[in-house]
Order: C-alpha cells, then sequence, then structure tokens
C-alpha cells in the first residue's frame, strides 16, 4: 500500500509544470564590471609577484609589521603586495604563480569582451595543473633558490626525491610534461606537421598573390584552435560588403571576428580542431568481468578438496625397475644367434627397459629383408622361450626392428607414480588421463576430449576394469565436480558401484532414476537417447552462442557473454562409461547401436565423451559403423589374432601378457603400454574421500526422455499405459477414426509409439480390432463417454 501511495505521488510530482530554474546569469553590465574587477586583480597581483621577485629580502621583516604604518615596503604595491605575494610566491609556487594572474586575466577578459565561456573550467584545473607542475620542476632545478619553485615545489621535490631519487623525479616531470602538452595544449605531432605545412603556404600564397586575386578574392587561412570544441567554420563571403553584421548571443557556437577595413584581405578561415567523441570501448560483459570477475563455475563446491595422492597405495617395489643385467645380456645373445641361424647379420642392438617388457631395437646390415624377420617372430620367441614377444618391423619413424621381450619380472606400475608425476600434474588438458608408463617407462598421458572416444576391449580378466578405474581416476584427480560429469553403465552390477559415493559430485542421470550407476538396460536405452536429447540441446547453445564446440562455449560464459536468463550455463564434460558393451548388444541390439553411433558421430564437440569397453570384439558387437567412429582403441590381451585385427586393425594384442600390459591406438601408431593398476581398496577411498564433502543437492540431472516403448502392448494395464494415452484417445474420439497415423500426426509421436498407443486403445475398449487396410472401429461415440469409460476403469 505504501508502495503504491508514494508511486501515485510521485506521478503527481511528475505531472507538474516543471518549475523553471532559476538563472543565476549575470547581466551584461556586472559581467563588464566582474571582468573589469579581475582583470585589475590580475595586474595588481603580476606587479605585485614581479616586485616581490627583486625586493623580497628586503620586504622580508616586514611581514610580521603589517600594521605598522611607519615601516614602508620596497614591493610595488607595498605591504599588501608584499604579502600576498609573500603567500603566493614564497610559500606557494614560487615563479610559477604568475600562472594565477594570467587565469584571472583570461576569465576577466572573457567576461569584459562578453565571450562564451565554454571550456573555462577545463583552462583553470589544466593551468592549475601546470602551475603545480611547473613548481615542481623549479623546485627541482634550482633547489637552492627558494623563489623559484617556492615551498611547494621545493618540499614536493624533497619528498619525491626520497621515493623515487633524482632520476625518478626526473622521469616523472618529463611524464607530467606530457600530459600537459598533450591535454592542455592538445599537443600531437601531426599538429607540427600541419602548422608547418600551412606556414609554408601561407607563404608561397603571399608571394604570388596578384593585386587582381587580392580584390575578387579573399585568401583563406587556417589556424588551428585546440580548445575550442565547435564545428570547422568556413568562411566563403567573397566580398566584405556582403558580410552580414553578426549578433554574437545568437551565434553560440561560433567563434567570428568581423574584419576591419585593412583586415578585408586577410580574410581569416578558423578550422576548429575536432575532439574525436570519447569511444566507449568495454562491454557490458567487460564491465561485469571488471565487477565480479570471471565466471566461476566450481564457486558452488569453492571449498571442494581434489584427493591426496596418499589415497593411493605404491604397488610393488618403490624406487623404479631393477635391471637384471644378466638377463640382457643372456637375451641379447639368444636373438643375435637365432638370427644368425638364419644368416641376418645384426650391425646395431640396444635395448630400452620398460616395466614389463624390455624393447630390443636391431639395426639388420645392409640387404637384410625386413619381411624375413618379421617371419622368425615365431623362432625368434621359441629361442627365447618366452610368450608375448612382439616383432615391430620397422619400428615407425626409426628405421629400426624391435623386438619386445617380456621381462622375467614385471614391474607393477602404480597409479600412485602416473597420477604423482610431472607430466600429468602439469598436463594442460580438457580431461587427462594417464593410462600408465610406456616401455621407455614414460608416463602416458592422453587428452580424452581429443580422441574423441575410447574402445576397450580385452578377454576377461586381462585389466580391463583396472583401466576403466585408472581412466576415473585419473579425471578424479584433475578435474572438479563442476567440470565433468560421468554417466556409468555397468551391467555386470559389480564394477562400478563404488562410484556411487560419488553421485551427488560427479555422477549424472535420468530425472526419476533412483541409481545412478546404470544396470539394467531399458534404462540404458533411455538413458543413450536422453544424451541424445542433451547433445541436440547443447548444439542449439553452441548455435545460439555462435561458437563451434564445448571450450568456446565455457570460455565465452565465463566471461559473462551469454546471459544465463537465454538459458545459458556452464557445460560440464559428459564422460560415459559402458563397461559390458557386448552383452548391451546382444539383448537391445539396434537400440542401442543407434543412439551410440549417433552420440560418437557427432557428441565430441559439445562434451559427451564415450568409453567402451567389451569382453567379446567380434564384429557383431564392434560394428563397422562404431569403429568408424572410435579412432581411439585400447586393447588388453586376446585370445585371437581375428581379435586383435577386430580391435586395432592389426595384429600384436594377441601376443600380450596379461595383467594391464595394453596396446594404444589412435590412429596409425601402436604403442604398448603397462597400464597403471589401482585397486578396489583404492577407488573406495578416494570415492569416500570425495563423497564425505559437500556435495550438489542431487545428481546432475539429463534431460528427460519418454521413450516410445513405454506402454506395454495389448493388456490393458492402466499404470503401465503411455503418458499420451488419454491425449490420443480424443484425438480418436473427436475423429470418430481409429488409425496410429492419426495419432501420429496430431501428437508429433514416432510410429511405434502410436501403434502401442492404438492397441492400449484396442485393450480398453475404446477402438475395434485391426481391420486390414481399413482405420479400426471407434468404440466410443463422443468425449462424455469416454470421460465415462476412463473413470469407471479406475
Ligand atoms: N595394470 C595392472 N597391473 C598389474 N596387475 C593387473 C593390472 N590390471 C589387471 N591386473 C591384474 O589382473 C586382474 C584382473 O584384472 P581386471 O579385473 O581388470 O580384469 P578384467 O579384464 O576386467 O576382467 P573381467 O572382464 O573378467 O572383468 C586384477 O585383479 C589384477 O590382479
Amino acid at each position: 500500500m505504501a508502495k503504491k501511495a508514494k508511486k501515485t505521488r510521485a506521478k503527481a510530482v511528475k505531472a507538474k509544470p516543471t518549475k523553471k530554474p532559476r538563472s543565476y546569469k549575470l547581466s551584461k553590465q556586472n559581467k563588464i564590471i566582474l571582468g573589469s574587477l579581475l582583470i585589475v586583480a590580475s595586474i595588481f597581483l603580476t606587479l605585485a609577484f614581479i616586485s616581490f621577485y627583486f625586493n623580497w629580502k628586503d620586504d622580508q621583516s616586514l611581514l610580521t609589521e603589517f600594521g605598522e604604518r611607519n615601516e614602508e615596503a620596497k614591493n610595488l604595491l607595498k605591504k599588501f603586495g608584499a604579502q600576498v605575494s609573500h603567500f603566493f610566491m614564497y610559500k606557494g609556487f614560487g615563479l610559477t604563480s604568475l600562472i594565477l594572474p594570467f587565469l584571472l586575466c583570461l576569465k576577466g577578459l572573457y567576461m569584459f569582451l562578453g565571450m562564451d565561456q565554454k571550456g573555462m573550467l577545463k583552462k583553470w584545473i589544466w593551468g592549475l595543473v601546470f602551475m603545480i607542475w611547473s613548481s615542481i620542476a623549479l623546485g627541482f632545478a634550482g633547489s637552492k633558490q627558494p623563489l623559484l619553485g617556492g615551498l611547494v615545489g621545493y618540499e614536493m621535490n624533497d619528498f619525491l626525491q626520497d621515493y623515487v631519487g633524482m632520476i625518478g623525479v626526473l622521469l616523472l616531470l618529463l611524464f607530467g610534461l606530457v600530459i600537459i602538452l598533450v591535454r592542455l595544449f592538445q599537443f600531437s605531432p601531426e599538429d607540427i606537421g600541419r602548422w608547418f605545412k600551412n606556414k609554408s603556404s601561407s607563404l608561397k600564397t603571399d608571394f604570388k598573390r596578384s593585386p587582381k586575386t587580392e580584390e575578387s578574392e579573399a585568401p583563406m587561412t587556417l589556424s588551428l584552435e585546440p580548445e575550442d570544441e565547435t564545428p570547422v567554420i568556413i568562411d566563403t563571403y567573397t566580398h566584405k560588403e556582403d558580410i552580414p553584421p553578426l549578433v554574437e548571443e545568437k551565434v553560440d557556437d561560433f567563434e567570428v571576428t568581423i574584419p576591419g577595413e585593412e583586415e578585408s584581405e586577410d580574410l581569416a578561415m578558423e578550422v576548429e580542431k575536432i575532439v574525436e567523441e570519447k569511444e566507449e570501448k568495454k562491454n557490458i560483459a567487460d564491465k561485469l568481468v571488471d565487477d565480479f570477475g570471471l565466471f566461476d563455475p566450481t564457486l558452488e563446491l569453492g571449498n571442494y578438496k581434489f584427493p591426496t595422492i596418499e589415497l593411493l597405495d605404491q604397488h610393488g617395489v618403490t624406487g623404479g625397475i631393477t635391471i637384471n643385467q644378466e638377463e640382457l645380456e643372456e637375451n641379447k645373445t639368444k636373438i643375435v644367434n637365432t638370427l644368425k641361424n638364419y644368416k641376418i647379420g645384426i650391425a646395431q642392438i640396444k635395448a630400452t627397459i620398460g616395466p614389463t617388457v624390455t624393447l630390443y631395437e636391431i639395426v639388420p646390415e645392409a640387404g637384410v629383408r625386413i619381411s624375413k624377420i618379421k617371419n622368425l617372430e615365431d623362432d625368434i620367441a621359441l629361442s627365447l622361450a618366452a610368450l608375448g614377444i612382439r616383432i615391430i618391423a620397422p619400428i615407425p619413424g626409426k628405421g629400426t626392428i624391435g623386438i619386445e621381450v617380456p621381462n622375467k619380472n614385471a614391474t607393477i606400475v602404480s597409479m600412485r607414480s602416473v597420477i604423482a608425476s610431472t607430466k600429468f600434474q602439469k598436463a594442460e588438458m580438457q580431461l587427462p588421463i594417464a593410462f600408465g608408463k610406456t616401455i621407455s617407462n614414460e608416463t602416458f598421458v592422453v587428452d580424452l576430449a581429443k580422441m574423441p572416444h575410447l574402445l576397450m576391449a580385452g578377454a576377461t580378466g586381462q585389466g580391463k576394469s583396472v583401466g576403466l578405474n585408472a581412466v576415473l581416476t585419473s579425471l578424479l584427480y584433475k578435474k572438479h565436480p563442476a567440470e565433468v560429469k560421468f554417466v556409468l553403465v555397468d551391467p555386470k552390477k559389480v564394477e562400478l558401484t563404488l562410484f556411487n559415493k560419488i553421485e551427488r559430485h560427479f555422477l549424472a542421470k535420468l530425472p526419476d532414476s533412483e541409481d545412478a550407476i546404470i544396470t539394467d538396460n531399458t534404462k540404458v536405452i533411455h538413458t543413450l537417447n536422453s544424451l541424445c536429447i542433451e547433445m541436440d540441446n547443447r548444439y542449439e547453445l553452441l548455435k545460439t552462442a555462435m561458437v563451434r564446440n564445448i571450450k568456446e562455449y565455457n570460455d565465452k560464459f565465463k566471461a559473462r557473454k551469454l546471459n544465463p536468463n537465454d538459458g545459458h550455463m556452464f557445460l560440464p564434460y559428459i564422460v560415459l562409461v559402458i563397461d559390458e558393451f557386448a552383452d548391451l548388444i546382444m539383448t537391445a541390439g539396434k537400440e542401442v547401436e543407434t543412439p551410440v553411433a549417433r552420440l560418437a558421430q557427432l557428441a565430441r564437440a559439445i562434451g559427451i565423451h564415450l568409453i567402451i569397453a567389451t569382453q567379446r570384439p567380434s564384429v557383431n558387437v564392434i560394428t563397422g559403423i562404431i569403429k568408424a567412429n572410435f579412432p581411439a582403441r585400447i586393447a588388453f590381451r586376446v585370445t585371437s589374432k581375428i581379435d586383435s585385427r577386430t580391435i586395432l586393425d592389426a595384429s600384436g594384442a594377441d601376443q600380450l601378457i596379461g595383467r594391464g600390459d595394453m596396446l594404444y591406438t589412435q590412429g596409425n601408431d601402436v604403442t604398448r603400454i603397462q597400464c597403471a593398476f589401482v585397486d578396489t581398496p583404492e577407488v573406495e577411498k578416494i570415492t569416500e574421500y570425495i563423497g564425505s564433502q559437500r556435495a550438489y543437492p542431487e545428481a546432475h540431472q539429463l534431460p528427460e526422455y519418454v521413450g516410445e516403448d513405454s506402454g506395454t502392448s495389448i493388456d490393458n494395464n492402466i499404470s503401465e499405459r503411455d503418458a499420451k494415452f488419454r491425449e490420443a484417445a480424443e484425438v480418436i474420439v473427436i475423429a470418430q477414426q481409429g488409425s496410429a497415423s492419426l495419432i501420429q500426426r496430431k501428437l508429433k509421436l514416432g510410429y511405434n509409439r502410436a501403434g502401442r498407443i492404438v492397441d492400449q486403445l484396442e485393450a480398453a475398449g475404446i477402438v475395434g480390432p485391426f481391420e486390414g487396410s481399413k482405420a479400426r472401429q471407434v468404440l466410443v461415440a463422443d468425449l462424455v463417454a469416454l470421460e465415462h469409460l476412463l473413470n469407471n476403469e479406475i
């Protein structure tokens, strides 16, 4: 109420005719009087100051005896002059105090002549700045002459010298000079050029001017007046008789000087300098960033602590790989001898020791065929009496042949060592993953966002689950809950359950589902379709933001260039992990394959990345379309060469030794890596550590997906009816035509779903049975009857 009353009062005030503000403008006469007073004062001060400069020592003693009439001051303006000058020159600004009477005189002249005083305040401000600057400059130049810079100049100079020294003061003064030249005198390098140009051209015209032209044409001179902000005036009058008398008050913006009789030949043209309008360089986004800083997505869980390295265990021996010299020598001799038996000479041999295998690089003698060595793989394996020998002939980009021989004592690469490695800690990647260590014992870190999806395969018990845990652990150690969300699909129901603890931090789920970790096949289909919707939504957001990928989008959002009121938000990466993909394909087939393929094809730019693991890498599981969209693949040990080819498009995975020994490819090169080992208790500790911290109110919500399969076929189960059942019934009853295509059109549904609804309508007794090409009969006459029927059902 009070507000309302206030508003009406405000309106009433508004409605009143606005009072004219009182004008404090001086009359012309008063302006002349005040102007002359200022001019007189300025002359008085100038004379007093100049006279003080020469007589100040003599008049010093009189300053305290102002009332004494017998004492006479030497100052031209006597005692008063001496007092005032002492105040301004001695105690004030020294010689530069003369600027003060100059400014007074300027103001007085403007008033006296009734000139437009626009810009006068600016002149005063800059005049005073100039006075202070020159007082310091004079104080600096002549510190022994107190009257040069006055007390102000002396003290300020002294103060500055204490802090920045002599050179510092000099530099500051130079900088001040530049400011004054630019702001007060509007000085710019072009001005000098223009001034010289004008000078020379006016000289030229002076010389060239003939008496005839003088009569007919008035010469134009350009003069630059920096201070005035009035537009350019071009005086184009050619005859002095034509010049109309100008009333000064009326032409506020113009300064026109009417030339006298003898000046008519030099009719001046003033060119006003145009002062560029100030450009507003900062837009709203920059201002918001200035005020609030960049948007910080992690702010909601600002106190979130990343898991510590102590949560991970040091497996196996500490202090890296131990080199067994004997083993090395033995293997070398065996390789050399075996090759010698087949008449292959070796020019050079070099060993690189890795955690599980040692790579022997050989350079064969000239003329040896590479294929010959490749064919000896089994023979070499036999002579070395070892499993898991792999021959790489030639090693890409090296021109040597590699023979990988497993070490007798494999070293476990613990997750702790790879997480603690500088390479991982300093990785500037969007989704960094530390897989393990390469054969040359380097930590292998890749960016999942660049892969952009990962296919993982390997026979049972070879390290897939550990590999998945390594991937998830890497992300947990590097990413804030606001930056990444996991969608975990685990048909085995046991592998990923530990991650339940971080549901409200890191997991994403469907709106109405209880468990964040998906174990049931129909839910998987819903989730995959929901992710497709999320993908489409995100593309829409990217389109409106006019960016090409999630990184650019988030950067733009952080820079506050996207308005949350328009639906924009910070987009976390979504990592979809599917364990036992074969199992899903076997049970759900196309319904799983289609959304997975769609996501794999399109989701890379909007930050949804897929990791799919399978035990059975057969072609009906890893179909062509999936394979084509998963360039990054990992193969743990598989049982056959065919499986190896299915995953890697190359053999080799069948030669691995298991227990985390894996091959990674992201295109052509295949890298052998020992996967980092992270045990279940470690994962438990990490998830507990994260889970015990403050979390979001709920897991990240994926968009709702209403499956076309909702509802069951013919049985009349009310609770399982499609959400659109009632609407569809109404459409059918109104149209009195029982066809699925009508429902499809009116309710914008898919064919399958519409068909299922018709089945449910039949079960409910609303439409009759299927009648071939004819539409079904509608058994309910009108909406009232329909209402009655449906209410009775309940
Ligand atoms: N990187 C590794 N380093 C050392 N040992 C490993 C590594 N990865 C796996 N292992 C060993 O192999 C065992 C089986 O690994 P894991 O459970 O990951 O196999 P899997 O491929 O997931 O099997 P399944 O498909 O049957 O679930 C582990 O218990 C562990 O002892």
